[in-house]
């Protein structure tokens, strides 16, 4: 451990605020958060589509990608999820520093563990996304064929199954993926962001 005692903060001379005006929209953390195959992944990749396309500045941050490079060495335990949610929130927070508007779609299943992410955060600059799906529906769907591997005693500690899911309690958005498209769910997520100004800096 690094004895932070010793280390004294710099200050940039461009704040967050400049970076927004230049960006022209507000900077803020999509948080997806929901069972493995709820849809956290499809949703975000098509909301990044089509605020790319309105001139935002966006970065994705997902669980299957990041699990390959800056959290490799993380388990799926209790402390490794916890871990990687405390990263994904530290990055999420320089990318929303930057002046972005960060997507990420991990599972993080523990709610003690997005309440630190959002407590890192100003107000309104996490938004938590429910993506809400049941378990029947993500197995019905099983995009990488894991919950027939859990199901065969191949995988252990599997979200939803035998390892605890804790739904947010107040999310910003839930998304009913069980009855609601994809193309609804952006469509909502879109109507949100636009209603709360986040699309506008003034
Ligand atoms: N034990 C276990 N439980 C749940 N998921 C597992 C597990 N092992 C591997 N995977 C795959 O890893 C993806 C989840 O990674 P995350 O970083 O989002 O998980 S977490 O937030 O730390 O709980 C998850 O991806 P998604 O399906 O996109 O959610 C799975 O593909
Ligand atoms: N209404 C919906 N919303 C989101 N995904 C859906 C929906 N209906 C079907 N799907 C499909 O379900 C799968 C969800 O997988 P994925 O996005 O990887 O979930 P996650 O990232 O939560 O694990 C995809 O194959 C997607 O096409």
């Amino acid at each position: 451990m690094t004895d932070s005692q010793n280390i004294e903060w710099h200050y940039s001379k461009v704040t967050k605020e400049q970076r927004r005006d230049l960006n022209n929209h507000k900077s803020a953390i999509v948080w997806f958060t929901g069972l493995s195959g709820s849809g956290k992944s499809t949703i975000s990749v098509e909301l990044e589509k089509e605020l790319h396309h309105l001139g935002v500045r966006t970065y994705r941050l997902d669980g299957d990608n990041i699990r390959h490079g800056l959290n490799k060495d993380l388990g799926f335990g209790p402390d490794g999820r916890k871990e990687n949610i405390r990263r994904i929130g530290e990055v999420s927070k320089l990318m929303v520093e930057a002046g972005l508007i960060v997507l990420t779609a991990f599972i993080s299943p523990y709610r003690e563990d997005r309440n630190e992410v959002r407590k890192m955060m100003e107000h309104g600059e996490f938004i938590e996304v429910f993506v809400n799906a049941s378990i029947k529906t993500c197995e019905a769907r099983d995009p990488k064929g894991l919950y027939q591997k859990v199901r065969a005693g191949k995988m252990k500690g599997f979200t939803g199954v035998d390892a605890p899911y804790e739904a947010p309690v107040n999310p910003e958005i839930i998304l009913n993926t069980d009855v609601e498209s994809i193309e609804e769910s952006v469509q909502k997520l879109m109507f949100y962001l636009k209603k709360k100004g986040y699309l506008i800096n003034d």
